[in-house]
């Protein structure tokens, strides 16, 4: 038995020195707005491994309203699902995911990105890509406004 599942994240920019990306701490100009640290990636892949076994998403099982989530490191939000998935019989097949911006530079960083991943998920970095775009300087993301993340996650029951 195979599960898919899709995932889409978007924060603001705000005053900050740096964001962080699929776990990567990148130099920036601004930060970006969150109750965590506001890793659009990780939020998404999150929202993609939670919508394979309809789950709701990560605002249910980490509500901005809870202070303990403050400042977060989001990769704690993503080990927490994976043990989720794994509880109920599953394991990670494969991630991909495509973050969009005007800046920063995501490419430099993408490699990175894969193995820290790759080391919350339990799978090789083969099993996860990680691509970006910008859009052109059309809508929010070409205003510069901030940065949206889309992931797709495909898990598989231990036993197939
Ligand atoms: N924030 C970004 C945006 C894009 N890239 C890389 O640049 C290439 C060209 O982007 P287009 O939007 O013109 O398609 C793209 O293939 C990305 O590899 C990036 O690294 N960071
Ligand atoms: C991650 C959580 C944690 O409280 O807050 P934010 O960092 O603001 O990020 P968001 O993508 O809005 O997801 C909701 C929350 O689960």
């Amino acid at each position: 038995m195979i599960r898919i599942g899709q995932g889409f994240d978007v924060h603001a920019f705000s005053e900050g020195d740096h964001v962080m990306l699929g776990g990567v701490r990148i130099d920036h100009t601004r930060g970006v707005a969150a109750h965590s640290d506001g890793d659009v990636v990780l939020h998404a892949l999150c929202d993609a491994l939670l919508g394979c076994l309809a789950l709701g998403d990560i605002g249910v099982h980490f509500p901005p309203s809870d202070p303990q989530w403050a400042g977060a490191d989001s990769r704690a939000f993503l080990r927490q699902v994976r043990s989720m998935i794994e509880q109920r019989g599953y394991r990670v097949v494969n991630v991909d995911v495509t973050v969009m911006c005007e800046a920063p530079k995501v490419k430099p960083h993408a490699e990175a990105m894969r193995e820290c991943i790759a080391l919350d998920l339990g799978v090789t970095s083969a099993e996860v890509s990680v691509k970006a775009t910008t859009t052109e300087r059309l809508g929010f993301t070409g205003r510069d406004e901030g940065i949206a993340a889309m992931a797709v996650a495909l898990i598989q029951r231990t036993n197939a």
